[in-house]
């Protein structure tokens, strides 16, 4: 871990595609816990999970801890298709300077399928890979878009246990998932009220003119 500080996220707002969102959100985030983020689609979730990860700005508002401290993990996973799965992992162990990537294969059940190309995974196999990887970034943060989407209930299971373990070791978790991963522990945002409101004509009057 490179940061034992909360995530303080003060009076944020994003935009996608030039348009805002969310706004006026904040929230912190101390070691140990987990944020899920609730909210129907299509309205700011994913974006703002990459604003929070620093990678794209903000329109407003403080993110606390910079991007060193974040490990993102979405829909794109970043897998090299022709690296193994013990490849792909010590690679990225080797990127993030991190030690041994066999906690990282045994928490996502791939030690069976180490010397397997990531490109000939299944799509669950291919997202437990993309989540090992948070394994063996060391980074405090986790911050995650629907990082549940084509597991089966036992790989959920293992997906759960993972965060409990990163929370139990003073990590954070910021989470955006329709679905229950049985994580009771963690408190819950409902993005809703922060939908950004329509920008106020400056020339109201002439509308009328
Ligand atoms: N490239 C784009 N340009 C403009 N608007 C976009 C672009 N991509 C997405 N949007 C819009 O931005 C808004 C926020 O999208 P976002 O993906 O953050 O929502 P979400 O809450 O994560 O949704 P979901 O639950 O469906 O994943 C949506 O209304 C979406 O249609």
């Amino acid at each position: 871990m490179t940061s034992a500080l909360a995530l303080s996220v003060t009076d944020l707002a994003v935009a996608r595609g030039g348009i805002p969102v969310l706004e006026g959100l904040s929230f912190d985030i101390a070691p140990g816990q987990a944020l899920i983020l609730r909210g129907p689609n299509g309205i700011g979730k994913t974006t703002l999970l990459r604003t929070v990860a620093g990678l794209q700005p903000a329109l407003k508002g403080k993110i606390g801890l910079d991007r060193e401290a974040m490990a993102y993990a979405a829909h794109a996973d970043g897998l090299k298709s022709t690296l193994t799965v013990e490849e792909n992992l010590t690679f990225w162990s080797s990127v993030f300077g991190t030690g041994s990537i066999e906690p990282a294969l045994e928490g996502f059940n791939l030690a069976h399928l180490r010397g397997r190309a990531g490109g000939s995974l299944s799509a669950g196999q291919k997202r437990r890979l993309g989540l090992a990887r948070l394994l063996v970034t060391g980074r405090p943060v986790w911050v995650l878009d629907e990082p549940t989407v084509s597991l089966d209930v036992a790989s959920v299971a293992l997906f759960a246990q993972a965060v409990r373990g990163h929370l139990a070791g003073g990590g954070m978790a910021l989470i955006a998932t329709h679905i229950d991963l049985g994580l009771d522990e963690a408190e819950i945002l409902d993005v809703g009220p922060f939908k950004a409101k329509p920008p106020e004509n400056d020339h109201f009057d002439e509308v009328f003119l």
